[in-house]
């Protein structure tokens, strides 16, 4: 039999919830199941919460609920159920902030709701006040840092913030379409407006953090909602400067997996450095009779994967 984890974790990301009919995503391929993603997260929630030993915490990846909530008025009422769903764990949740969370809300709203898990800040916080970018320690040599993939970004910020301006400039240069959230023709197909990057100012705290961890022999899991390597995703839905984030992570050698959402279809590699990228499968688009939610255990020389519903058991070694 195995031994004890040393601890374990919940992982779910795409969630999307309003309370609407059906859909479909953007090439009309893919049914969303808008209304029957709360239903999904409430069986995630009492699935997590019967487990012993208990979790440490719970990873939500990302789009909490969806941007058709901000069309039909329904924003505050449809965040309120999904953190009502995931107020019946008694441990904490660590919420990445991904589009769908912007086209709902502004990120001076986000810092002051249920979704800014951020714990208190310190001196040793990236500089901007509204960057969902911090770090934790859940267990002896263990870290986990959560990364704002849409600090870079022409979503949830005013259009006279200078971040915004900065921005845009960049996604024009790097996009000439007409329709900003059109990839098509583009020589790098991430730069669209419903992705985002990484500033400078995060990547060079994302660096400290990682030279700690090294000095001080942790493993570390990296989460945020967009994917960033190419093998692990489609080109489409990475961060922006992925190649950034990834530069950082290798030159470290504590890295051990990173995990994202966005992509629906999920995705996984193992990269040359020896980092686990799992982009987990999106809660939207599961058919109510199945689910999409995991369960990490974590060991002093890997990590298990209990998958759900259209996630599959991984054993990740480090
Ligand atoms: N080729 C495209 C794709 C999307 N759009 C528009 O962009 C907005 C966001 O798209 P949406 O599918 O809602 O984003 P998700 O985060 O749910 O999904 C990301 C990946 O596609 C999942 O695999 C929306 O307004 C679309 O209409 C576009 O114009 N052109």
């Amino acid at each position: 039999m195995e031994a004890a984890p040393l601890f374990s974790f919940g992982v779910i990301a795409d969630i999307q919830y309003a309370d609407a009919e059906d859909g479909y995503d953007f090439g009309g391929l893919r049914r969303r199941y808008y209304r029957q993603s709360l239903n999904l997260l409430r069986d995630a929630v009492e699935a997590w919460a019967a487990e012993r030993p208990p979790l440490a915490f719970v990873l939500q990846l990302g789009d909490s609920i969806d941007g058709l909530n901000a069309r039909s008025g329904e924003a505050e009422g449809a965040l309120e159920q999904v953190l009502a769903a995931l107020g019946r764990l008694p441990v904490p949740v660590h919420h990445a902030w991904g589009n769908h969370e912007f086209y709902n809300f502004s990120r001076a709203r986000l810092v002051r709701s249920g979704l800014n898990s951020h714990p208190a800040r310190d001196m040793a916080d990236p500089p901007a006040g509204d960057c969902q970018a911090y770090d934790f320690s859940p267990a002896a040599q263990f870290r986990i840092v959560v990364l704002d993939a849409y600090d870079l970004s022409i979503l949830g910020r005013e259009p006279d913030n200078p971040r915004y301006q900065e921005s845009l400039q960049l996604l024009q240069e790097k996009n000439p379409n007409d329709n900003l959230n059109s990839p098509t023709g583009l020589k790098e197909p991430q730069f669209v407006e419903f992705n985002g990057g990484f500033s400078q100012a995060q990547l060079d705290w994302f660096n400290e953090v990682l030279k700690f961890s090294d000095e001080n022999q942790e493993k570390v899991v990296v989460m945020g909602h967009l994917p960033i390597h190419p093998d692990a995703s489609d080109r489409v839905c990475l961060a922006w400067n992925y190649e950034d984030a990834l530069s950082v992570i290798h030159s470290h050698q504590c890295v051990v997996c990173f995990l994202a959402g966005h992509l629906h279809d999920g995705g996984y590699c193992l990269d040359s450095h020896g980092v686990h990228h799992l982009t987990l499968e999106g809660v939207i688009e599961t058919p109510p009779e199945s689910n999409a939610f995991g369960t990490i255990y974590v060991y002093e020389d890997k990590m298990i994967l209990k998958g759900r519903g259209r996630i599959s058991d991984r054993v990740m070694h480090f």
